[in-house]
């Protein structure tokens, strides 16, 4: 299959909104670089202009940071907003929000101490993601700490709703006032669900949750958006067999900071011991990523809350140990660079998709290219060439 891919973005001038791409055709191994200019009036970003003081982002940060749930909840909704002026006045509020983040920080002890911990959580289906998170949850709150628990779930955008909205999946931290469960977005593509998510921690942290849960469904390549914007990255998984954990993707287990076995309990101990062997054996022969950290195995039950504690207290270790060697201030700023180009690629995106001659020639090319009439890297050459050239005499 032919693929015309945007492989890079050579150069960008805020100027003059010059963006420089380069384009390679994986069929006929061509590449192209073409400079494009995007006027002012053709981006919903830059349309906008948004006053500093403005009234919503006023209220919404003030709330915020008097920690109150609702202006979170408001805040979050105005970031997963798509109408322009809405996203504008999302980007000032969250430019405030990271400013007094970074304030907090530099007064504490530790730099960054006082920011949250933030937690990322994957496994396949029936793990017991959501009976670990209220397990783990409540044994948080009860110490005092404030939670926050997202979800990135991007096939909602395909379902048309949340697989992880339902608060029945944690009745007790639902009801818990220490507690904030977001579902996932209702709409968007995986760049557009991940690029909320990362919003929404930043919201979390401003409103003062000293843990930011994030977890994955493991749509797609949702589990590595997860890993990129979290300190420490959990694999959570059950006490069973090959099959069953073939949901479990190559190359995830590289990423996990923390392997955690579940349901290690009753008849489930030796299974459990088991699997724990194995993937510390696993987690031995891969290249080490930090310093200060090498990936762990541990066994947990969710049920019956055995080991849990435990676990907090190596997730801690894990933070301390990142956090005074400066590599958590490290990773955090690699991941600020990701997701500014997770912005740059959606709204790239949208700008093609909103191209009057790709827009009204993007069904028909679809339809020939599921009838196999014309091959998919053909339909990509029409519309991509039609867009390159259009910029190019904008210019
Ligand atoms: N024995 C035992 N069962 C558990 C444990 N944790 C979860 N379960 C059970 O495993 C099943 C799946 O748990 P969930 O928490 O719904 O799992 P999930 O990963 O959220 O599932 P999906 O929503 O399908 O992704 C439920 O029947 C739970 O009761 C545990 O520690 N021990």
């Amino acid at each position: 299959m032919a693929l015309v891919t945007l492989t890079s973005f050579r150069n960008i001038c805020n100027k003059c909104h010059n963006i420089q791409i380069q384009l390679i055709n994986s069929n006929y191994r061509t590449s192209l670089t073409r400079s494009i200019k995007f006027s002012a009036s053709e981006n919903p970003y830059l349309k906008q202009s948004i006053a500093e003081d403005d009234k919503t982002v006023n209220r919404l940060y003030k709330g915020l940071v008097d920690k109150k749930r609702s202006c979170l909840a408001e805040a979050i909704t105005l970031v997963e907003s798509s109408h322009p002026r809405k996203k504008a006045q999302a980007q000032i509020l969250l430019a405030q929000v990271l400013k007094y983040c970074q304030k907090k920080a530099k007064h504490s002890l530790h730099s960054s101490s006082s920011l949250s911990f933030r937690i990322g959580l994957s496994g396949p289906p029936g793990a017991g993601k959501s009976t670990f998170i209220e397990a783990m949850g409540k044994y948080l709150t009860d110490k005092g700490k404030k939670v926050a628990v997202l979800a990135v779930d991007p096939s909602s955008s395909t379902t048309g709703g949340s697989l992880l909205g339902d608060k029945t999946r944690m009745p007790q931290l639902s009801c818990d006032m220490n507690a904030y469960i977001r579902p996932s977005p209702a709409s968007g593509t995986l760049g557009g669900v991940t690029r909320n998510t990362n919003e929404a921690i930043v919201l979390c942290e401003g409103a003062g949750y000293d843990v930011v849960l994030v977890e994955t469904v493991g749509v797609g390549q949702s589990e590595f958006a997860v890993a990129h914007m979290v300190d420490l990255f959990c694999l959570l998984i059950p006490p069973a067999g090959g099959d069953e954990l073939q949901g479990i993707k190559k190359g995830i287990v590289e990423v996990a900071d923390l392997v955690v076995i579940n349901k290690s309990d009753g008849d489930l101990v030796p299974a459990a011991r088991r699997i724990q062997a194995e993937y510390t054996s696993a987690l031995k022969l891969l290249r080490k990523r930090s310093k200060v950290w090498s990936p762990k195995v541990t066994r947990i039950s969710s049920l019956t809350k055995e080991g849990v504690p435990e676990l907090w207290d190596m997730m801690m270790s894990y933070h301390d140990a990142m956090l005074t060697s400066g590599e958590m201030e490290h990773k955090r700023e690699k991941q600020h660079k990701i997701w500014m180009w997770n912005h740059i690629k959606e709204n790239i995106m949208d700008l093609f998709k909103q191209h009057p001659f790709v827009k009204s020639q993007i069904a028909d090319l679809e339809y020939k290219v599921s009838l196999g009439a014309i091959t998919p890297g053909l339909a990509a050459d029409i519309l991509m060439n039609a867009f390159i050239k259009d910029m190019n005499n904008s210019k």
